[in-house]
């Protein structure tokens, strides 16, 4: 359709295209045309007084005819009797306007408003013709609810599954680790609140993870909840949810906090060094009472969720600092664990290097080990960002290296110029108690033991450094 409605239609029709009669016919039954379409129509002259209705308008409307026929559309928009009027736009444009409009009766329509012109091109009649599409916007409202349930959903799934992903069963080697693992499989089994202590990527994630994998509560996602990241206008919402219509904004169905999500489960305040105090203060009132309140709710709703918090900041500090309520900490330090460094453990180190290049060479299709040397040096290297810096060095390494080893020159210089370890071992041979000699051949064994486990034979050994297997044999024993 053209901008100009009616007399767009062109050519228009001429009396001589037309049957002998057929105009007068027409002419006297223009009103029964009308009405026997089965839209609404409503025809207006250019002031806006509305000149006729149809039938099927009425039935749309719920309006009689009396009631709109000589009616200005101006006033019949200010009664309240819809709630816009294409005409004044029609006339002021010359051209179809096409507009929503809702009825008293609750009916939207759709309107389509086109200009009439007479033979000489002058605007004479605005007819609107209107459809209801009622129907069609409550089913758009029900489309776009459904829609909002289904990303709901899909933002649960996608954290389901990411949660899944990160589900990593701690590995470990060391003596006070295998300790920690015991009494944390001890705590598992109960309720109680647990406080995880450490160092940024000792692993305080993975462990809390493990706690709620060896508890009853293991059929159910642990909802985690980084404090330190929510807003502090949204943690409460976040934390506790809301009643519909709580604030503006709100959702209308309301919202339920993460409190209420971790029902049946573990819900895991990472971070807890990080909250707000106004939000500690409630916090503290949630674990006194066991208990949440939606906001703008006065319902109390029971609290089902084992509360595993943790952090990597001396909290005792932060107390001193008026940064953390004393109380919270003496109801959050019922049980706790502290996860030492991994400098602390470095039995964990070959083992944990050794998991993380299997995982990555496995995802990025590489065959990768290291030479022993090099997993001596990561031992001795100190490691501040724990076993999050180790992963990363690992990750970082599969990804650029080439070839099948790793000797310790392909790491950082900052890692493998620590090795500062070896001079501290000469400190005992320059005390001078024993014969050269005797230094030399324990380093000829040292090496030749390393050689060995590095190249996996003696006789590769052998082959290598050009020397006899008797030889090697004699020197490795001699030390
Ligand atoms: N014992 C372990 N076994 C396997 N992977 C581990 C172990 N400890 C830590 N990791 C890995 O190291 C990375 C860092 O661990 P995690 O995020 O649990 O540390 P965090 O102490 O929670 O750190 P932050 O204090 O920064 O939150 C993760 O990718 C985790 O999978």
């Amino acid at each position: 359709m053209t901008n100009h409605g009616f007399s767009a239609i062109n050519p228009p029709l001429q009396d001589r295209d037309m049957l002998p009669n057929a105009k007068d016919l027409l002419a006297r039954h223009s009103l029964d045309i009308l009405d026997a379409i089965p839209e609404g129509v409503f025809v207006t002259n250019l002031e806006g007084i509305t000149l006729y209705v149809n039938r099927m308008y009425e039935q749309l409307t719920g309006l009689s005819r009396h009631q709109v026929l000589g009616r200005q559309v101006r006033t019949l928009v200010e009664e309240g009797v819809f709630d816009v009027a294409l005409n004044p736009e029609v006339v002021r444009k010359s051209k179809t306007v096409t507009h929503t409009q809702r009825l008293r009766n609750g009916k939207m329509l759709v309107l389509t408003g086109t200009p009439v012109f007479d033979e000489s091109g002058a605007l004479r009649l605005v007819i609107t013709f209107a459809r209801d599409i009622t129907r069609i916007s409550q089913l758009n409202e029900q489309i776009s609810e459904q829609k909002q349930l289904i990303e709901q959903t899909n933002e649960q799934m996608a954290y389901m599954a990411r949660e899944q992903s990160l589900t990593t069963t701690p590995v470990f080697a060391s003596k006070v680790m295998r300790e920690t693992l015991s009494f944390l499989q001890t705590m598992a089994k109960t309720d109680a609140t647990l406080l995880i202590l450490g160092e940024t990527g000792v692993g305080k994630d993975v462990f809390a993870r493990y706690v709620h994998g060896q508890s009853q509560r293991c059929d159910k996602v642990m909802m985690k909840v980084d404090c330190g990241s929510i807003s502090e206008s949204l943690v409460e919402s976040e934390m506790f949810g809301y009643m519909a219509g709580a604030f503006t904004g709100a959702s209308s169905k309301g919202k339920a906090g993460y409190f209420e999500l971790a029902k049946g489960s573990t819900i895991f305040l990472d971070e807890i060094g990080e909250m707000p105090l106004t939000m500690q203060t409630r916090l503290l009132r949630v674990l006194q009472d066991g208990e949440i309140m939606r906001i703008g709710g006065n319902k109390p709703v029971k609290v089902d969720a084992r509360i595993i918090a943790a952090t990597n900041r001396d909290l005792v500090s932060s107390i001193e600092e008026g940064k953390f309520r004393q109380d919270l900490f003496y109801r959050l330090n019922v049980a706790t664990v502290k996860i030492p460094p991994l400098r602390e453990r470095r039995a964990d180190i070959p083992l944990l290097a050794e998991t993380f290049l299997r995982q990555y060479s496995l995802r990025y299709h590489k065959q990768i080990a290291f030479m022993d040397i090099t997993l001596e040096t990561l031992t001795h290297y100190h490691w501040p960002g724990n076993v999050r810096e180790l992963e990363n060095l690992v990750h970082s390494l599969v990804i650029t290296h080439e070839g099948p080893l790793i000797a310790p020159a392909d790491l950082p210089p900052s890692i493998h110029g620590k090795k500062t370890e070896t001079a501290e071992d000469y400190k005992e041979f320059l005390q001078g108690e024993r014969s050269l000699k005797e230094i030399m051949a324990e380093i000829e064994s040292d090496f030749l033991n390393r050689a060995i486990r590095h190249h996996g034979s003696v006789q590769q050994v052998a082959r290598i450094f050009k020397i006899n297997r008797s030889t090697i044999f004699r020197k490795i024993n001699k030390k």
